[in-house]
């Protein structure tokens, strides 16, 4: 058997419901496999969407008609790990012995994978892939075109693992950043790490990490999160000291909530509602309101999002971001805090939601506090923060963020 058959195998399955079913690398269980099988799976199949565009337009040179997708789907992925360094042999016997594994569907093409892949130059580089017309144009409208090229070479890479440490635990050795989140670059099993089985930390990019840290949390404050699942900013709110109320529409995420309080021994109350529908008994001295979005900042960790997605949701998403920021103001103690966030790079779930929630309610304050490590270039002119994959590109870049804080007058 060719090695790391398994692996690459499962790689091309994964590929195939990505890209001709729509599937998402998350819903991706391959509670079958060996872990070690699995995470490399999935790690191919993610670096092969990183690179497809590019690894079509090579392919494309060798291939006379288009082949069945899984087939393609078996080349991209011997072609991109060519790219990446793998020896030519390995790529190639496990391609072949794929498509022969397939049966009557793929196994007369055997002849078409080995002569395409042998036929490759043995210097594979490839071009940076670009985003999806629906998101490259508002991107490039926003933030300029050098800016989204930037962003598109920090998508091509691997991103690093950020922790956010709690004071006092034991952590990993690894890079402080400026914001106090700690980067990781080959953390291997994380169960293993210091601190893990004390809760000293939790898994949490750097920049989803700085809408707490925006919200300044003290010790005892009633604080309500807002759309909290699976709960990362829940953590950081409890480990804060603050009264945290947790609420969530989704009853699978809120266990995933529940699982992670466990393991780091921290109290919320946790509530799964939907927001839209809820009512507190009493106000909240702050709300964070980390929105429902199309989690377009996300994609260096979710490279399946621009061949799954369309934009289509966007209308009903900015619409609930609006309903769900109006409700929530309005269950502020006068002088209450809020921040808005969404890991969107759109500015209609972004700057123009900050701009339209000013508009609806023109006695708020949007606050601008001194927050460590936070670039001042990040600050936008009405006193939101933008945070792009390229911001510390030379780190491993963060996911992009948008937030807000607001003030609701005495
Ligand atoms: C961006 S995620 C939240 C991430 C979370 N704050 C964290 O840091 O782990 C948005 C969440 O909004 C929840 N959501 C969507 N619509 C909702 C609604 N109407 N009421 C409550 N929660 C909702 C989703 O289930 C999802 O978990």
């Amino acid at each position: 058997m060719a090695e790391g058959l398994t692996a690459r195998a499962t790689a091309v399955a994964i590929l195939d419901g990505v890209l001709g079913e729509g599937r998402m690398l998350s819903d991706f269980s391959g509670g079958h496999l060996a872990p070690a099988d699995r995470a490399r799976a999935l790690r191919l199949a993610e670096t092969t969407l990183r690179h497809l565009e590019p690894a079509d337009r090579l392919l494309d040179k060798h291939l006379r008609k288009s082949p069945p997708l899984t087939v393609r789907n078996t080349l991209r992925l011997a072609l991109v790990e060519r790219a990446e360094g793998a020896p030519a042999h390995g790529t190639v016997n496990a391609a072949v012995e794929i498509t022969r594994q397939g049966g009557k569907r793929t196994a007369h093409l055997t002849g078409l994978v080995n002569a395409v892949l042998r036929a490759l130059p043995d210097d594979l580089t490839l071009e940076t892939q670009k985003l999806p017309r629906w998101l490259r144009q508002p991107l490039v409208h926003a933030f300029g075109r050098d800016a989204v090229t930037a962003i598109e070479t920090v998508h091509a890479q691997e991103p690093p693992l950020d922790l956010t440490l709690r004071p006092g635990f034991p952590h990993p050795d690894g890079d402080l950043l400026p914001t106090g989140s700690l980067r990781l670059r080959n953390p291997g099993q994380l169960s293993t790490l210091p601190g893990y089985a004390e809760g000293g930390w939790w898994v949490q990019d750097a920049a989803a990490a700085l809408p707490v840290k925006l919200l300044q949390p003290q010790p005892g404050e009633r604080i309500l999160d807002l759309c909290a699942a699976p709960g990362g900013k829940t953590l950081q709110l409890a480990a804060s000291g603050a009264q945290v109320t947790a609420l969530d529409i989704s009853a699978p995420r809120m266990a995933r909530l529940q699982a992670n309080l466990a393991r780091t021994n921290l109290p919320a109350t946790l509530i799964t509602a939907d927001a839209l529908h809820w009512q507190p008994d009493a106000p909240f001295d702050a709300i964070l309101l980390d929105a429902p979005c199309s989690a377009t900042g996300t994609i260096r960790r979710h490279p399946d999002l621009p061949f799954v997605k369309d934009g289509s949701e966007l209308p009903n998403l900015t619409t609930l971001q609006a309903q769900l920021l109006d409700r929530a103001l309005g269950w502020l103690k006068p002088q209450g805090r809020l921040v808005f966030s969404t890991c969107s790079l759109l500015p209609e779930e972004g700057e123009a939601q900050l701009a339209a929630a000013l508009t609806r309610h023109p006695s708020l304050t949007v606050e601008r506090p001194d927050l460590p490590g936070i670039d001042p270039a990040w600050w936008t002119p009405d006193n939101a923060l933008r945070l792009r994959p390229d911001h510390w590109a030379d780190r491993g870049g963060m996911d992009g963020f948008f937030m807000a804080r607001l003030q609701r007058p005495i």
